[in-house]
């Protein structure tokens, strides 16, 4: 007779360890302020090597130029984005002038991210997510196989990538149905301080 195997009846794998999750990190009144600002923002099509992404992008603080595979210095942080950097530093449990950088990512309709880990100068992620939901799905290779998870994003949440999670796993989104930002603060690894 075969035995029941308990394993198949759990529920999905659990995340990848170092990633942590926090629904409402903003309110619905931030999260609209926050979505007009970005109407009047200069978003610029990502491009790497010809290749479009499909999604827009601005950075402050620091700029990882794709083509040039280096960082660059890029225009300061906007004020209005220092109030939420000091909440990231909360969550991630650093100071919030840790993080040097900031990605805006605006995501239309159909558009989404393939896998990837981030540049290996970053260190720590914190995502926040505005408008629509997205999957956010995590692979890691164990063996002729990938280990998998994913997790719904919703609007206003955020999202930390730290330890393993970041490291060893990669994350890719899938298009979304409508229109999505997120706001990405990354820190620099110690040993990938570019000179000021
Ligand atoms: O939009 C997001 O939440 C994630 C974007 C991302 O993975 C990246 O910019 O590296
Ligand atoms: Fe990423």
């Amino acid at each position: 007779m075969n035995q029941i195997q308990p394993d198949l009846f759990q529920a999905p794998p659990a995340l990848p360890e170092g990633f942590q999750y926090w629904p409402d990190f903003l309110s619905a009144d931030e999260e609209r302020g926050l979505v007009e600002r970005f109407a009047d923002l200069p978003f610029k099509e990502f491009e790497f090597r010809g290749y479009r992404g499909n999604r827009r992008v601005l950075s402050f603080g620091w700029q990882y130029d794709f083509n040039r595979m280096e960082l660059q210095r890029s225009e300061d942080m906007p004020a209005f984005l220092l109030p939420l950097r000091e909440r990231a530093g909360r969550f991630a449990g650093l100071e919030a002038a840790e993080f040097q950088h900031v990605l805006l990512t605006e995501y239309a309709a159909g558009a989404g991210i393939g896998w990837h880990k981030d540049k290996p100068m970053f260190a720590d992620v914190v995502g926040i997510s505005l408008g629509s939901p997205c999957v956010f799905r995590f692979r890691r290779k164990a063996g002729p196989t990938w280990e998998r998870a994913s997790v719904v994003v919703e609007p206003r949440s955020a999202y930390l990538l730290q330890g393993p999670s970041r490291t060893e796993w990669e994350h890719s989104i899938p298009a979304v149905d409508n229109l999505r930002y997120s706001i990405t603060f990354r820190n620099l690894k110690p040993s990938h301080q570019p000179e000021r």
